[in-house]
């Protein structure tokens, strides 16, 4: 639905006096570009200081409000923005602005296999420019180079954990790192305690999202999917189900949740399958500051 709609939000901007328009009852008034589509009409309401000499070149934060008359009202409303922005400059800008409520402590990802705890966690770090750790590597590192699955099968499922935690106790003790744990890291007790030294987000992805995913790229690599007869994907969504019947109410236990239906729901798109990283990780980033702001 295309609609005409208003929107204030606050933020921080370089202002250039050639380009804007002082009215007389306090505003400013200018049109700014924001995308190949969109030209919003933008309204600030400022102000103005008295002192003498003060300069329009000069960061200010500014009450805004955008009117446009060919942006779902939904995008607005939500703070989000269409895809034709430059996602990637807002993320960068997010985390800018949450870098002092962080603070530099660690974020853990956690969520169900397939939910994109890697690829979100990688744009996330890029962002804030933390380093990135993904659990299983370490573990497969930690074990001389031998794969998960390998390590499921010659070791069991317990020695596997007991592994997972030490990686997860190691990694608390450090900073700034963005930490994509493995999807049933959340089930042990003792590593909460280390990821609460940080902050933990949960991916939160629809079954029928994950199991699409999974289904792309093979269960090969996942000892937990079991490999029956039958039509790949129906037993992907089945086994998946099982486990977060097991486990759905661990992840609960996160610091922030980031549900994709959500930001779907707020961007006015039916399939999850649609969200780009970055967008999923500037919500991951919104939840944060959410969190820390409190
Ligand atoms: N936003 C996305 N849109 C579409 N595909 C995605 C998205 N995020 C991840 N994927 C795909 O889903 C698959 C799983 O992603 P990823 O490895 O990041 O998940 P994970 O949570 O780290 O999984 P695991 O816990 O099993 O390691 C990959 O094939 C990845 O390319
Ligand atoms: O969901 C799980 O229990 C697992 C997910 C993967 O990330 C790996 O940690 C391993 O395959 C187990």
């Amino acid at each position: 639905m295309e609609t005409k709609v208003s929107q204030s939000l606050q933020l921080s901007t370089w202002m250039n006096s050639e380009k804007t328009v002082r009215k007389p009852n306090g505003s400013l008034r200018f049109s700014q570009n924001c995308g190949e589509q969109h030209s919003y009409k933008t309204t600030i309401s400022y102000h103005l200081p008295t002192r003498k000499g003060w300069s329009w070149q000069r960061p200010l934060v500014l009450k805004v409000s955008c009117s446009s008359e060919n942006v779902p009202a939904s995008m607005l409303e939500s703070g989000s923005f269409p895809a034709s922005f430059n996602e990637t400059k807002i993320l960068e800008n997010k985390a800018k602005e949450i870098e002092q409520y962080l603070n530099g402590r660690c974020i853990y990802l956690v969520g169900m296999m397939g939910s994109g705890k890697t690829t979100v966690g990688k744009v996330l770090s890029e962002a804030l420019g933390y380093s990135f750790y993904d659990c299983d590597t370490l573990i497969e590192q930690a074990l001389g180079g031998t794969t998960v699955a390998e390590i499921f099968k010659s070791h069991g499922e317990n020695f596997f954990r007991d592994n997972e935690t030490e990686v997860l106790r190691k990694l608390s003790m450090m900073h700034r790192l963005v930490v994509s744990t493995g999807g049933g890291a959340v089930v042990r007790p003792i590593n909460w305690r280390y990821m609460q030294k940080g902050i933990s987000v949960w991916l939160d992805v629809p079954l029928e999202a994950l199991a699409r995913r999974i289904t792309a790229v093979g269960t090969n690599s996942r000892p937990l999917l079991h490999h029956e007869s039958g039509d790949p994907y129906l037993k992907t969504m089945k086994q998946l189900s099982t486990l977060f019947e097991e486990r759905g109410e661990a992840y609960t236990n996160a610091s922030a949740r980031v549900s994709l239906e959500n930001i779907a729901a707020k961007l006015r798109d039916t399939d999850v399958c649609n969200l780009t990283p970055a967008v999923i990780a500037i919500e991951v980033l919104e939840q944060i500051e959410t969190l820390l702001k409190k």
